[in-house]
């Protein structure tokens, strides 16, 4: 079988043959469930949907959503206003509808969270759950009052059968969840959760990361809050109190419910805290306390539970993978230069009253490399920020193969201008692979991805980013962008993660750049030895101002750059 038959087959098999062991499983549990613990059975289904949901929002996402079960009430009440209206379609219907209803709410919410982070979303999505949870109590479910309850459908009425419905549900939910996290928009949760300039640069959209995931999990959040209805008969307004959405972000904190298992797990410790404690005959609300307890030591250790089981597994079975890049014996081939395809007039930014740059005139010729150096502090990250769209306020004009290259980093990207940050932008949650394609906006073929990885002594396609030290990160960040095929690729210090005896190495990969992967290169980079052996020509700031500019070993020579580089003449 060749290797992207076998790729395929696990991508899809393994999750569908885990469905239908969960399934199996799910009829055994039917037949051998007494009634009490089915009805317990169809409530941990139930809470593991919403975990489910909220693992998108805050585990993949990485955003605050205090208000889940609010949208569990949305699609609690859709389906029993559904039924009071004798509607047509039947319960599984009006259940999806819930659940629709209830995304579209997520995306309303979702909209201050393009703008809101931390403290201040967590405010915003409390006091929608507050909001709610007062209006429910003023107008009350529909049906509630004149008691008409949501009955089930006749085929699964008794609490075994309608178990097994929910089991099939939570299935085709995680389902739903295992191939989007695996897709494009999985892959926008996890770089928006880690870096949000990251994800632009790649040319990914941080609106349709943030209000997808927000929708998403609402739709989950939804569909949890109609089983519940069928369940009861009835939906309460204290089933979905502001509290008990409290406590169920900080079981998702605490359980790691980013992760299908366990939501599960979640979801269990959820129904069963409070049935113990009531065998007890202790109040069940010191469910809350010891939730809130596992919380903050999940907060506290930055951790939760089901990273750290997987982090014990890992570190008995595999170690940490760098970058593994050595000299070439030939001289790699150079295109000669072209004509400009980067051209940036007038540049200038200003923060406060720091002058970072004034009216810098460069130009990056097509099939070559422009070196950018220049002190600590000269403005060479502000013009790379500058030219990627990242600071608005930057004035002058930035032309990409003839065309004016305007609109926020996004657009930029997508036009054929990517680059890469100083610091760590790599999404520790994918795979090198995942990240390659998406950074990348397209599915290379795995043997494209395997050859560029080789090139610059990257780990393999399937090793998890978080298993891969910050060096290798961030070539794998450089594989990334080239593999989208931009114009043009701005590296901001892209050896700067490595040992320096790789750094000459590194340099003859980033030489072969243009006419390997058909990309022109503007790199900054504070070691000289690589710019000299990278660069066609040169540019240097100082104070923000271009000092000097043209072929390499004329910049080099220029007193005025001398002079700029005093104490590091030698060098030069
Ligand atoms: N967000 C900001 N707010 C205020 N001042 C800033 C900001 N970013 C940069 N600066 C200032 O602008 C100037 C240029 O900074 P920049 O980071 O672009 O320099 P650099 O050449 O990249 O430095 P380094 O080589 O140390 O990375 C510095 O004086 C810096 O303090």
């Amino acid at each position: 079988m060749q290797l992207a038959d076998r790729g395929a087959v696990s991508r899809f098999g393994t999750p569908l043959v885990v469905a239908v062991v969960a399934v199996l499983v799910g009829i055994g549990l039917t037949v051998g469930l007494n009634g009490y613990f089915a009805y317990l059975g169809v409530s941990v289904v139930v809470a593991a949907i919403a975990l489910l949901g909220l693992g998108v929002v805050t585990g993949s996402a990485g955003m605050i959503s205090l208000c889940q079960l609010t949208f569990g009430a949305i699609g609690a009440w859709v389906v029993s206003a559904l039924n009071v209206a004798h509607a047509p379609g039947g319960f599984l219907f009006w259940l999806l509808l819930g659940g629709l209803a209830a995304g579209v709410v997520g995306v309303l919410i979702g909209l201050p969270a393009l703008r809101l982070r931390g403290i201040n979303l967590a405010v915003v999505t409390l006091g929608l759950a507050a909001a709610a949870d007062v209006t429910l109590v003023e107008i009350q479910f529909p049906g509630t009052t004149d008691g008409v309850s949501v009955d089930r459908p006749s085929l699964v009425a008794d609490d075994n059968a309608y178990f097994l419905l929910c089991v099939v549900v939570l299935i085709v939910c995680a389902l739903l969840v295992h191939f989007l996290r695996r897709g494009p928009w999985g892959s926008s949760w996890a770089a928006v959760a880690f870096s949000e300039r990251g994800t632009a640069a790649a040319g990914a959209s941080v609106r349709t990361a943030k209000l997808s995931a927000f929708a998403v999990s609402a739709t989950l959040g939804g569909i949890s809050g109609g089983l519940l209805t069928a369940q009861v008969g009835f939906a309460f307004p204290t089933s979905f109190a502001p509290l008990q959405s409290l406590a169920l972000y900080v079981l998702a904190i605490m359980s790691g419910a980013h992760l299908i298992d366990m939501a599960i797990f979640g979801a269990v410790l959820w129904v069963a805290v409070p049935e113990l404690l009531k065998r007890w005959g202790v109040p069940q609300d010191w469910g809350y306390v010891i939730f809130g307890l596992l919380g903050i030591q999940a907060l506290a250790g930055r951790g939760n539970l089901g990273t750290a089981i997987r982090e014990l597994w890992r570190r008995r079975s595999r170690a940490s993978a760098g970058v593994q890049i050595t000299a070439l014996d030939e001289e790699p081939p150079r295109l000669p230069p072209g004509e400009p395809v980067l051209v940036v007039r007038g540049l200038s930014v200003t923060f406060g009253q720091v002058k970072a740059l004034s009216g810098v005139d460069l130009a990056v010729p097509k099939g070559g490399v422009l070196g950018v150096i220049g002190p600590n502090g000269a403005g060479k990250s502000t013009l790379v920020d500058a030219i990627s769209g990242f600071l608005p306020q930057a004035e002058g004009t930035v032309e990409l193969a003839g065309r004016a290259l305007t609109g926020n980093p996004t657009q930029r990207a997508r036009s054929g201008l990517r680059r890469t940050f100083q610091q760590d932008r790599v999404p520790a949650g994918l795979t090198i692979e995942a990240y390659v394609r998406f950074a990348a906006r397209r599915r290379p073929p795995a043997a494209e991805v395997a050859a560029a990885l080789e090139f610059f002594g990257c780990p393999p396609a399937a090793t998890p980013l978080d298993r891969v030290d910050v060096g290798a990160r961030r070539l794998i960040e450089v594989v990334g962008h080239l593999m989208a095929k931009p114009q043009v690729l701005l590296l901001d210090e892209p050896a700067a993660g490595l040992p320096h005896e790789e750094h000459i190495a590194f340099g003859e990969r980033l030489r072969q750049v243009p006419a390997r992967f058909g990309v022109s290169l503007l790199i900054i980079e504070h070691d000289l030895d690589l710019v000299r052996s990278v660069c066609d020509t040169l540019t240097v700031l100082d104070f923000g101002e271009v000092l000097a500019s043209g072929p390499q070993a004329e910049v080099l020579a220029d007193p005025a750059v001398l002079k700029a580089y005093l104490g590091e003449t030698e060098m030069l």
